[in-house]
């Protein structure tokens, strides 16, 4: 199993340490366009091998495409994070264009290979790369859902005093500060619907701090998040590679599921070696649907800007 990582930053190095920690790919192929940048983070991370117990090979490249020939999935990471007071949306100028010409790159020389879009704003990221590649639409996988939904659950577990491991929930929609979906109603403690346990009144604090979860560290950190980031693209990758069927909410192309068309938003999906084998369609109430359909317009509204 060959893994290419684009963007040996701060995501791009995170997901790169965790697949490699986690021991299932023969290699990784972490890839920059700063002169040695991505080499001296494969070295760093090969000199942890050892030490973390893994024989994943990580192999650093500068901008040549050759060295991920052949790779069975790649992650795009590569592109500016937003600063503090920023929005995702405002990262389009510059991204766009820099995820345009690496995914054809990847393209090129794997052409069989499953792209994960990490990039922001990643819904119209995922979007740019079905517009602009023929890879069919179950191997283009935008990676949000699985980040917010792990936010969340911090949150519950926070309002419910409960241990993260008792605690189960997952977050749909747009990646974005007004776009995400959480579903409280159907978030459980081992089980039982959290509203037994909570009021409303907390639960929808816990949506509103999951929804700008992304922002909060942001303040925090001076540029956005990556140990996170970097985890939850490991366990996508992971789900592919061991074929492990595993539901994750992630950005698809939708033609019609959740009455939904010609655009990429998070929504929950099977993850095999195939890629995305089935998307999931819940029976969502009539204010989720309405929170849904808000969140498409706001991606739309975005994807509107690309230049296709
Ligand atoms: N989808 C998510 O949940 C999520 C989570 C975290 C971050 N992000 C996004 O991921 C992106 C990366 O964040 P980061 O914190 O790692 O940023 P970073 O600045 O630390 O790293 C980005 C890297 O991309 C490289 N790069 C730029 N242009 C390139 C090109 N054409 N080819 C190859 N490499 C190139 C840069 O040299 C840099 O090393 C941002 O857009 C951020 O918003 C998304
Ligand atoms: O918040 C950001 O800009 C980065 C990422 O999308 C996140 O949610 O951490």
């Amino acid at each position: 199993m060959k893994v290419t990582v684009v963007g040996a930053g701060a995501v791009g190095a995170s997901c790169a340490e965790y697949i490699a920690i986690k021991n299932f790919a023969s290699e990784v192929v972490l890839l920059d366009i700063k002169e040695g940048y991505a080499e001296g983070k494969a070295m760093d991370l090969m000199q942890t091998a050892s030490l973390n117990g893994f024989d994943t090979r990580i192999v650093g490249s500068t901008n040549d495409y050759s060295k991920t020939a052949g790779s069975d999935i790649c992650v795009i990471t590569s592109g500016i994070p937003r600063k503090p007071g920023m929005t995702r949306e405002e990262l389009i100028g510059i991204n766009a264009g820099i995820v345009k010409t690496v995914s054809s790159n990847l393209v090129k020389h794997s052409p069989k290979t499953i792209i994960i879009v990490v990039s922001n704003p990643m819904d119209t990221m995922t979007y740019l790369v079905h517009k602009t590649t023929d890879l069919p639409k179950s191997r283009i996988i935008g990676m949000g859902g699985a980040l917010d939904s792990a936010r969340f659950k911090y949150r519950l577990a926070e309002a419910l005093e409960a241990p993260i491991s008792d605690v189960d929930g997952m977050v749909i929609g747009g990646h974005s500060d007004t776009g995400m979906v959480p579903l409280t109603r159907l978030a459980t403690r081992n089980s039982v619907p959290v509203t037994e346990f909570i009021s409303q009144e907390r639960l929808d604090q816990v949506m509103e701090d999951t929804k700008v979860g992304g922002a909060t560290l942001t303040k925090l950190l001076g540029t956005s998040a990556w140990y996170a980031p970097g985890a939850a693209v490991s366990g996508l990758v992971q789900a592919i590679a061991c074929d492990q069927k595993k539901i994750y909410p992630c950005s698809v192309l939708l033609e019609g599921e959740y009455g939904l068309n010609d655009l990429c938003i998070g929504v929950p999906v099977i993850l095999g070696r195939n890629g995305i084998e089935k998307i999931v369609e819940l029976d969502l109430n009539d204010a989720e649907k309405e929170h849904m359909n808000k969140s498409a317009e706001g991606v739309s509204k975005t994807n509107a800007l690309l230049e296709l």
